[in-house]
This record gives C-alpha cells, structure tokens and sequence, in this order.
C-alpha cells in the first residue's frame, strides 16, 4: 500500500477494504502454517474441518473482493510443498488437487458447470472413485521400469521418494503384461495409503515404544513413506491404488484404442499396478449420488479410510477439452463426506453413574456436528482412561465420530497460544455424586470404581427401571430413561409412585381374573398417584433446570393434562353442586400402565433379563428359561428362601446351573450371589403378587426343526424385523448367530446385505432368500435341501 498516502486508508490499490485484507492475510498465513504441520511434518495442527472452513472463508472474502484473489493465494496453489530431506523433483506434468463438493447442490452445480464448458446437455458417462484418505504419489515407468517415484510437493515440486517407493510390495519394479504394451514412458498417479487394521496395529506398536501415535491413517501413511531410511519405510505395510495418469509418451503403434480413464485402469491392472475395485462407471448424477450414499453407509466397510467420492468425467476427449484451473482439473470434483473428527472445547468431567452402580467420567463438550450430528457428551470410561487421553478441562480437544461409532475423544487439541480459558486437571471424586456413598474399586485391585449403595442410589434405580423397560428385557417402549426419572425421583411428591423397581407392577397390581371393576379400581388409583408427580424441566443441552422469566424453575406433570374450563362451565357445576376435575391423566401415564399389563404375561426370560442380574442378559436367561420353565422352578435351585423345596448346597446349586448349556459356573454364582440378598428376594415377590406370571407356558406348539442349526440374517427382511427373526430361530431350537464362520450353517440375507454376504459366498456358505428361510423355519435344513443333480 505504498503510494497510498492517505492517513487512514480504508481501501488498498484494488479497491479491497483495509479490514477484508487484513481479515484475508490471517486467514492465508493460518492455511500456510495448517499446510506445513500437515503435508510437511505430518502432524497437522488443524483439524480436516478447521482447515477446509478456513479454505472456504478464503474463497468467499476472493469471491467478495476480487482484488485478493493473486496467484500465490491458497486458493490458487496446490496446497502442499516439500521438505529439504528429499531430493527435488520436476513433475514432467502438474499434479493438481481436487475441487471440493459438500452437498448435492455443489455436484450438480459442477456438472452443469461442465456442460456449459462443453456447450452440450448430452448426458455423460461418470466414473465413481473412493477418494482414498492417504497421499498422491507419481510413478514414472521408462518402458515399463519404475525409474522414479515422487510425492506432490506444490503440484510442480515434488520430493524423491523413490528407494521408500520400492520398498512397498505391491507397486511393480517392472509392469507386468505383453512388453510390447508398455508405453515408452507413463507417469502413473495413485493414492499411498495405510490399511485401517495397519493403522491400529501401527499405533499401538508406537504407543507401546513409547512414542505418539499417528492422528490418522492418512498422516501415518505420510509420515512411513517419507522416512528418511528406507527400512522403517519396508516395515509399514502400505499399500498404493492408482487413480489417474500423467505424462504420457506410447511408442510406435501402441497404445491404440484407449479414450477412456476407465480403460485406462483396465490396462494398468493389466499390468499388475493395483487399481481400486470399488470404481464404477455410471450414467449420470442420480447414480453417482446413489454411490455416494452407498458409501456414506459402508464407509467403514472398505480397507482403507474413505473422505469422500471423486466423481470423473470418463471421456479422456472430453477432459481434455475441459482442463484445468491452477489448481485442479475442471473435469473431475471431490465430494467430501461430513467431518468424522472435529476440535471443540471440554467444558466439564462428570461422573455417571449405571444401574450396577459403576462410576463412569463423561467429558461434557461445547456442542459441535460431527458425522453429521451434534455431539455434546463423551464417555471417559473411567480415570486411567482420562489420564492417559492427557486432557484437561478448558482444553481443545480432538473428538471422533466415525460411523454409528460411539463420540470419542482422541487427545488433547493443539491449544492456540492465545486461548485463556483456565485449564483444570480433573480429579475422580471420591464419593457417589448421586447419593454421597465412597465409591469402591469393582473387584480388588480394579481401576473401575462402583457405588456399592446399590439399593438406594437413586441413579442405580433409575437406571435399572430403565433396562427393564429396554428391549432386551420387559420391552416396555414408554419407560425410558425419562419416565424411569419421573417415576423414581419426581421433584413431587415426596414418596414416589415408585419407590424401586420391586413396584413398578404395582400400578397395575392385580391378578390375572381380577373382576373388571378392581381392576378399574387400581388403575384410577395408579392414575391419580401419577398425576401428583411434577419433574424440573432441563435444557436439553447443558442439563440445566430451565427457568422462567421471573427465576422460578419450570416444571412439568408427564402423567397429567390440566384441563382449561370457561367461566360458563364453572357456573353450571357450581349451580348443580358438581366439583368441576380439572386434570385428566396423560396419554403417557395411560399407555405406560397399558404396556406394564402386557408386560406381566410375558416370557420368563424376558423377567430373568428385568432384574438385572449380573452376568445375566438374554442369551443366559433363555438358557435358564428354556431349563426351569418359570420363576418358581429357578428359586427352587438358587433361592435359600424359597419355601416347600430343598435348596441345595451352593456348590450344588452352581454345578447344577452351570450343567444347562449357555450357563458358566460364573453366570450361576452371579444368580445365586443375586437371590441371596433379602430385597432382591423381594422383588420377585412383589412382582408375582402384582400378577407378573414369570412361567412359560409348556408350548409344543413350535416344532423344534432348528435343533443344532446355526442361522445368520443379515440384510432387511420383508416380513421379520431383526429380532423377529432371531426369535423364530430360537423358539426352533436353533442358534441365532451376529457373525459369519464356517460354523454358521445357514445365512439368510435380505435387502442391502453388505460385508456378512460377501463373507458367506466367500465361504461357500448355504444362502437362503426370505423364502428360503421360511421353509427353513417350518421344515428345518431337508426342506432347503440343494436340488439334487442326480450326480
Ligand atoms: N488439517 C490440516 O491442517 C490440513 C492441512 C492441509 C490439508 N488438509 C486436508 O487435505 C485436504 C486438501 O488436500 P488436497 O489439496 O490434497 O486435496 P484433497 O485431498 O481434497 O484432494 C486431492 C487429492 O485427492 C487424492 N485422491 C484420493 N483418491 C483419489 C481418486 N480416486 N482420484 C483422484 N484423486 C484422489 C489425490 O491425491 C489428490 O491429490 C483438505 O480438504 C483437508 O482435508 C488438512
């Protein structure tokens, strides 16, 4: 701004605000330093998301004021540049990057902005890539012999990386195929990258040296290929796809016939350099959005981390025809997926406590969108996990969601120079937090810790009237976490319609051939006692009581409806001497006593699930079920109360439990640690007092045809849910397993079946259709028998 003379210059020479240069020059020092940790020393200090939001500013403020756009702008460069540990080299042709797409919006911006430059509304043929997460790297093959290998660098400068090159056993020394085929010089473009389950292995092995772990495959895949000695470079399994070709010299007469970037894979797979095989050619931007889908879904189901889908237009003509920018090529756009790791700050550790009264610190975090959604909390797992992840509250942490994956925290984040938050190293506390009891190790010499108040800690009842309302229990859809809150601790009344779980059945108290009018009875009595409860209504967000205007906490009656009456109607009752009711009980409390009386005819495992016996989930208590037949037969064995039987010896009774198939000795001590306890005792008998039946009815109605037949499903059936499924195959006498072995027997597969499918006819398994698994059920393994071909 030399020649400006004013005193305070408010615009620069091309008319640029001094603010918006100003607000540009950070932006573009601050994506310079991101460049340098990430593609130099391999440690980025940024996040992916920090840095492309950080690209798009910078993009908006060019768009806004085109004078900032020079030709040194990140903007307009290859991000990247290289380091003085390897020798240089000149790319024979530019590498560029990719332009970025985040929505549909964008991708059909891109292909109608392709069409314009190719003035034509013919539709084009696209080829889908995965956008592997590693680095691009050039190969130079001088007929058909690697003769140099180079990473990007600044797209024009690259580092020599060749002697690391050939250290990786899948990039061919020489091309493989008919010699005559090979060009007289091709530089072959691909991705180097570290397999996921290298990656883990890779980082495990470096924590355990002592030294930090890699934040991600793609840096890891960085830091291995460019290592000063070649032998650390041989000791990390890395792998390389090719995704396109540069320079290009055929000899005479070959090379013929070639006009499209999918044959071009094709030929380099014949020639032994590994191409992808989750490439697809498809016919327009409804199918390539379909694969983005499909991988949005499968993301995690492919070797190698994915961070988006490269889309290509396939005629080689045609790119030709579109070019390039200084940056990327016209013809081909990245779709990048949401961020799966984001920074964001550590506002508070708290410690939660579950229905076995186990002591879990969450982190509590500034909200942010993660995968696609907002992740506010985290668990810790317990305080060696929050010591040894480093970070302390106030930090910038790295959080992790990848997939249906659990939110997780990574690390501390690099902590800007100028953040003065205060920093607090958390401390477990000592105490419940929920009922003030010392919390003890688990079991002797445990880092878990418990509160062993387990009959009055107010989050261990909760949370067990939670789980038996889960799925896998009473499945009893109203009573979730915030129903079991309001019916164990409202804030009103004093004494709780539930007090603990042992009640719960009592609101709906009655036995099976109770007369209709005790029945109506007890259920307005349960109505009215919940219609008396009144719960603090939090902020979703921070967990906070809300609070009004005026400072008093807002409350809410779940189990009520006030009802509004007019002034007419008031009058009338009054002249009539009717007291006017003004509250009705809510669809929630009548619903729930609803899904309670369902709830008490049940299965009996269903029941032995409920009481949250340690050790003990479905799968035991179907064994236990299927053995005892009800409740009654069970304490027989395990309960010292139990009256008129003879309760054998605890040794007895375990050896005795642990003979029923599915049941460890460790499964029958837990039950009979269990019924040793008076107020467990109590429970039980509470519930069959309140008509909970707890016994299955002998059914023979079911033929066991499934006797020793392992079945797998996998995939969406049209006329079983998952676990409907599952069900049918064990009230058959099957064995419904998650996973396919060569031990399954039978794998029924469904719509959109993905990797379990694939497993299967690797193995050569026996696969049914819907159908299939319905003559299966009903005719057991002769009934699917493989036609036979009379050989
Ligand atoms: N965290 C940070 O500080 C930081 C700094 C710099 C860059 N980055 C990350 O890197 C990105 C920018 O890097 P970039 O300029 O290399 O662009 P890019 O990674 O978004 O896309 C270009 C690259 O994709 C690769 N690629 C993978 N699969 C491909 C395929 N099938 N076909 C063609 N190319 C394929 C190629 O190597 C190509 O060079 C950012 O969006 C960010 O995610 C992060």
């Amino acid at each position: 701004m030399g020649h400006v003379s004013d005193a305070t210059p408010v615009t620069d020479e091309h008319d640029v605000p001094a603010e918006a240069r100003h607000r540009w020059t950070e932006l573009a020092e601050q994506v310079r330093a991101d460049q340098f940790a990430y593609y130099v020393r391999d440690a980025p200090t940024s996040s992916d998301a920090e840095y492309d939001e950080r690209m798009r500013a910078l993009e908006r403020l060019e768009e806004e004021h085109p004078g900032l756009r020079t030709p040194d702008s990140p903007t307009q460069r290859v991000g990247g540049t290289f380091s003085t540990d390897f020798a240089a080299v000149e790319h024979v042709q530019r590498m560029l990057s990719l332009d970025n797409a985040f929505s549909r919006d964008d991708l059909v911006a891109w292909s109608e902005r392709v069409h314009r430059d190719l003035e034509s509304t013919a539709p084009l043929e696209y080829l889908c890539e995965l956008k592997i997460d590693g680095l691009a790297i050039a190969l130079l093959y001088e007929k058909g012999r690697l003769v140099r290998a180079a990473t990007r660098g600044d797209g024009r400068t690259g580092e020599d990386v060749t002697l690391n090159v050939r250290t990786i056993p899948t990039i061919p020394d020489v091309l493989g195929g008919d010699p005559a085929t090979h060009p007289d010089l091709i530089e072959i473009r691909g991705e180097v990258f570290l397999p996921v389950e290298a990656f883990r292995a890779l980082n495990e092995a470096q924590v355990a040296a002592g030294k930090a772990p890699f934040a991600n495959p793609r840096n890891a895949a960085a830091g291995s290929l460019r290592q000063k000695d070649p032998r650390v470079t041989a000791s990390r399994p890395l792998r390389m796809y090719a995704h396109g070709i540069g320079a290009l010299t055929w000899g005479q007469g070959r090379g013929t016939g070639i006009d499209r970037q999918s044959q071009v894979y094709d030929l380099l797979a014949g020639w032994g350099v590994p191409t992808s095989t989750h490439t697809r050619v498809v016919g327009g931007l409804d199918e390539v959005w379909e694969r983005v889908a499909y991988f949005g879904e499968h993301r995690h189901d492919v070797e190698h981390e994915i961070d988006g889908i490269v889309v290509k237009v396939d005629d080689i003509a045609l790119q030709r025809r579109l070019g390039a920018t200084s940056r990327a090529p016209r013809w081909a756009i990245a779709y990048k997926y949401p961020p799966e790791e984001v920074n964001t700050r550590l506002v508070a550790i708290e410690v939660g406590i579950g229905r076995t009264g186990r002591a879990t610190p969450f982190a509590v975090m500034e909200p942010v969108l993660v995968a696609g959604s907002t992740v506010r909390q985290a668990t810790l797992h317990n305080q060696d996990v929050v010591r040894v992840k480093g970070v302390r509250i106030g930090d910038m942490v790295v959080l992790r969601k990848a997939g249906d994956v659990i939110p997780e925290i990574v690390g501390p984040a690099p902590q800007a120079p100028d953040d003065d938050v205060p920093r607090v190293e958390w401390q477990m506390p000592a105490d419940c937090p929920e009922c003030g009891t010392p919390l003890r190790p688990m079991r002797e010499g445990d880092v878990d810790l418990r509160c062993p108040n387990a009959q009055g800690c107010p989050a261990q009842v909760r949370g067990r009237l939670e789980h038996i309302g889960s799925r896998g229990a009473f499945d009893i859809e109203v009573l979730g976490e915030v129903t079991a809150a309001a019916l164990t601790q409202p804030e009103v009344p004093e004494t709780p319609p539930v007090p603990n779980e042992a009640y719960l059945f009592d609101l709906v108290g009655y036995g099976p051939d109770a007369p209709a009018d005790e029945v109506e009875r007890v259920r307005a009595a349960s109505l009215a006692r919940l219609a008396e409860v009144e719960v603090v209504v939090r902020d979703a967000e921070t967990g906070l009581p809300k609070e009004d205007a005026d400072g008093t906490v807002r409350r809410r009656t779940p189990f009520r409806r006030t009802l509004k009456h007019t002034r007419a109607q008031r009058a009338a009752a009054e002249a009539e001497g009717r007291e006017l009711v003004d509250w009705e009980p809510s669809e929630a409390a009548r619903t729930l006593l609803d899904q309670l009386e369902i709830a008490k005819t049940k299965e009996l495992w269903r029941a032995i699930v409920a009481l949250s016996i340690r050790n003990v989930g479905p799968t035991a208590a179907r064994a236990l079920a299927q053995e005892f037949g009800s409740m009654r037969a069970l304490r027989e064995v395990v309960d010292p109360s139990a009256q008129d039987a003879d309760v054998p010896a605890p040794a007895d009774a375990v050896a005795r439990l642990a003979a029923v198939e599915g049941v460890g000795p460790t499964i029958a001590q837990s039950l009979l640690d269990w019924f040793a306890e008076p107020w467990h005792r109590e429970i039980v008998d509470r519930w069959e007092a309140a008509g909970v039946v707890m016994a299955d009815a002998a059914d023979e109605s079911t033929p066991r045809t499934l006797e020793g037949v392992t079945v797998v499903v996998t995939g969406s059936l049209e006329r079983f849910s998952r676990d409907g499924a599952k069900e049918a195959v064990l009230a058959r006498g099957g064995k419904a397993s998650g996973s396919v072995s060569k031990k399954t027997d039978f794998v029924v597969v469904g719509e959109n079946a993905g990797s379990k499918e694939a497993k299967a006819r690797e193995l050569g398994l026996r696969i049914l259709d819907e159908a299939g698994f319905e003559a299966l059920l009903a005719g057991g393994p002769a009934a699917v028998a493989p036609a036979d071909d009379g050989s």
